[in-house]
């Protein structure tokens, strides 16, 4: 690396998308998100920029956005060498402060705010400098998990070469086709489209109303036949005996898995629902609102969960997403990453590269989350080819915005936003 690069300014936006005005995004229990994203870009006396982001479904972003201030006094004012020449300090200086930690520690807002800066400090430093497995190790922090993985397990890990990646790319699922706000018409056309463009693993929501599932399900199936891989969605709509209920009466559907069937907290009833739709075949994933290591640790140890679902942004960046990326490893469990909001699918396709080049060097069961939205937004947007995403080229962790987008749909000055509460009086 160059010489010392001190970080002078961060600076965070409210950026919101309205996506519930055609109900993109729709599920069980969040039925009308417009998806947002904490902003975040960090900036160097030598004029380098680092850009991070958290995504949010709207109402509380302002929130996070307060977070990511209150943590920039630990960011403003140090070095980049500083912070990356001991990632796994810095990383627990964010989330250890004896103060703040009282409103985590490393859950809820304050952690999502964590991901937000952190994914800018990866953004920086991917932008200045190349890495190497044993740098990236020492930036996580083991601790909490020594029972289930060692450091020096970590650095054992398997290696696979990176030329299949960039010629077939990483196989994805789609998500776009079956949101829970969308009519069965719109149902067929997308997964008749979906289908013309070599899409084989669909995901749809379920959990509102037991005949909507089972009519949406079947029409799916019907559209996509039956070798084609069908996943279903509850956003944590169940209780643990209604999940199993539920889901044994969608079973004839084949669905491979059901994803957040109960509380994302409920480990051991997640253990139960596993065990209970084993014999039916079908497999328990959750993640996306799993919000540390910790949390991913022990649903691993009770055998909770058969599909690991990573999220970028709600894991504390990427330090903590390579630990549960190592963990699974060890217990033989694929990862498939939570991705679509604002911004995931940029930059999921890092880390599960990383996974299968670095760590598992396996396809077996592994698929990325993709979903077709606002994708327009970002300098580096994601490719997707044959239905695999494309490695990205761009230096950076692909998490800068485009300056208009960011300007036009900055809440609630933005004119987008403007022009929406004058003419249609969306809701704030
Ligand atoms: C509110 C979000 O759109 C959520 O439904 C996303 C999700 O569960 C998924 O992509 O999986
Ligand atoms: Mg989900």
């Amino acid at each position: 690396m160059a010489g010392a690069t001190t970080i002078v300014q961060l600076r965070v936006s409210d950026v919101r998308f309205p996506t519930s005005l055609e109900q993109h995004g729709s599920d069980a229990m969040h039925t009308e998100p417009d998806y947002s994203v904490a902003y975040v870009v960090i900036e160097t006396d030598g004029g380098h920029e680092g850009y991070g982001l958290t995504f949010t479904l709207g109402k509380g972003t302002e929130v996070v956005v307060c977070a990511v201030e209150a943590l920039s006094a630990f960011v403003v004012g140090r070095t980049l060498q500083e912070i990356v020449g001991d990632f796994r300090a810095f990383y627990r200086l964010l989330t250890s402060d004896g103060q703040m930690r009282w409103i985590g520690p490393e859950k809820g807002v304050i952690q999502l705010a964590t991901a937000a800066v952190l994914n800018a400090v990866w953004d920086l430093w991917a932008r200045v400098e190349g890495k190497e497995p044993r740098k990236l190790v020492s930036c996580i922090d083991f601790r909490y998990i020594t029972d289930a993985l060692t450091e020096e397990e970590a650095l054992g890990g398997c290696f696979s070469s990176h030329e299949e990646m960039l010629r077939d790319g990483y196989p994805a699922y789609t998500t776009s086709c079956a949101w829970i706000g969308y009519s069965d018409q719109q149902l067929k056309e997308l997964c008749t489209k979906a289908l013309s463009h070599d899409w084989t693993r669909f995901k749809v929501k379920v959990g509102a109303d037991l005949q909507d599932d089972v009519r949406r399900c079947r029409l799916v199936r019907q559209m996509i036949g039956p070798d084609n891989t069908l996943m279903i969605d509850a956003n944590q709509r169940w209780d643990v005996q209604e999940a199993i209920t539920w889901v044994s009466h969608l079973a004839e559907f084949k669905p491979l898995w059901i994803e957040e069937p109960t509380s994302p907290d409920d480990i051991l009833g997640h253990a139960v629902i596993s065990k209970a739709l084993a014999p039916l075949g079908i497999g328990v994933a959750t993640g996306e609102q799993c919000h540390n290591r910790v949390m991913f640790k022990q649903l691993l140890q009770a055998s909770a969960l058969q599909f690991v679902q990573i999220d970028s942004c709600r894991l504390g960046s990427v330090n903590e997403n390579l630990a549960v990326i190592l963990m699974a490893c060890k217990f033989h469990v694929p990862v498939c990453p939570h991705a679509g909001g604002v911004g995931l699918c940029e930059l999921v396709r890092h880390l599960i590269l990383f996974d299968y080049i670095s760590v598992s060097a396996s396809l077996q069961n592994r698929m990325c989350e993709y979903v077709d939205h606002l994708h327009e937004h970002f300098k580096s947007p994601v490719v997707i080819r044959n239905a695999c995403y494309v490695p990205p080229k761009d230096p950076g962790y692909s998490t800068e915005m485009r300056e208009e987008s960011v300007r036009r749909y900055q809440y609630p000055q933005g004119e987008v936003w403007q022009t929406l509460q004058a003419t249609r009086g969306h809701r704030t």
